[in-house]
């Protein structure tokens, strides 16, 4: 279990992280969502005591990182996937981290074959893909058999199946009971991961809850219909006391009823349909709705004298 309690870190003016406190459970995988520059990095540097916190503090299984035994045998972390000594082998690299450690060196021939490097293990990491580094960061989180785990954007640079394939390791370590936690920040592909959320916007927490819960608060469901004798539709749909919007393309959006109840209720008045669909607004439109007002780095459409 790691517990953060009222972590705050400033950098001068700039408060990085402020006030955070919250707790990552052994068995799920905790995704740790934000914006970007929303703290993450900063978070998970000082839950490895990467970086000092201004104040609050961080325990894991009730001690500070730095007073772990072998810490690799305890957490494994992928932080900065480039963060490698480029002129070594893939083996070499995981050789050097597995001897520090007081781990076989027989381990470092089964992370590689975990992580799919094993015909590359001679070759210097220099002149990895970001991919292989990113494979590469993940077997050194792995080589110490950890209960912890530390991800930090671990899909960055993976192709489908790269992203497959860590969705899927993610899961299989929660599932043999450690402790997963794992940064991003696109809500699509944690909503294919986590089990449980934590949620930052400018250093601030915003949501701690399980992905269930995040579901049905956040994202809206409605019921789409279309209809040739939209009018009467609406008459009807009035007259029963259902609120309907209309939307684009001669749609009609409705609220808080089912379709087979909106359907019947058609049928009764021989009102044509010609769609009833029940919708799910993304989890992704949620997620930027709820840091949408802590999102520091904004895009803006090309000004048009910028244009030749
Ligand atoms: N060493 C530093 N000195 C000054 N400011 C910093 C430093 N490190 C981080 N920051 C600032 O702190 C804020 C949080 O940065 P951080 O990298 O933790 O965000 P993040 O959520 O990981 O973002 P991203 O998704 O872009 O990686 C940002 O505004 C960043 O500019």
């Amino acid at each position: 279990m790691i517990e953060v309690s009222g972590l705050t870190k400033r950098y001068g003016e700039k408060v990085a992280v402020h006030g955070l406190s919250f707790h990552v459970s052994p068995g799920i995988v905790t995704g740790f969502l934000g914006p970007n520059g929303a703290g993450k990095s900063t978070t998970m540097r000082m839950m490895l005591d990467l970086d000092h916190p201004t104040t609050g503090r961080v325990r894991i299984d009730g001690k500070r990182y730095a007073e772990l035994r072998e810490p690799l045998k305890y957490v494994g972390a992928l932080l900065d996937a480039k963060a490698l000594h480029g002129g070594r082998s893939a083996y070499h690299h995981l050789l050097c981290l597995a001897q520090s450690n007081g781990i076989p060196a027989s381990r470092v021939g089964e992370v590689l074959d975990v992580v799919g490097l094993t015909a590359v293990a001679n070759k210097r990491s220099k002149n990895f893909s970001l991919g292989m580094g990113q494979r590469l960061g993940i077997a050194a989180a792995l080589l110490g058999d950890p209960e912890i785990l530390m991800f930090d954007e671990p899909v960055n640079g993976l192709d489908p199946e790269g992203i497959h394939w860590i969705r899927n390791l993610m899961k299989s370590l929660a599932a043999q009971g450690r402790t997963v936690f794992v940064s991003s920040h696109l809500m699509s592909e944690m909503a294919l991961t986590a089990d449980h959320l934590v949620v930052i916007g400018q250093g601030r927490l915003l949501a701690d809850t399980s992905m269930a819960e995040f579901i049905r608060t956040n994202s809206r469901s409605y019921v789409r219909l279309r209809s040739p004798q939209q009018e009467q539709l609406l008459d009807v749909l009035h007259r029963a006391g259902i609120t309907a919007v209309t939307a684009g393309h001669g749609a009609l959006e409705v609220d808080g009823v089912g379709a087979e109840e909106l359907g019947e209720l058609a049928a009764r008045h021989q009102i044509v349909l010609h769609e009833l669909s029940p919708q799910q607004a993304s989890l992704e439109e949620a997620f930027m709705q709820l840091t949408a007002e802590s999102v520091e780095y904004h895009a803006h459409a090309q000004p048009t004298e910028w244009r030749t």
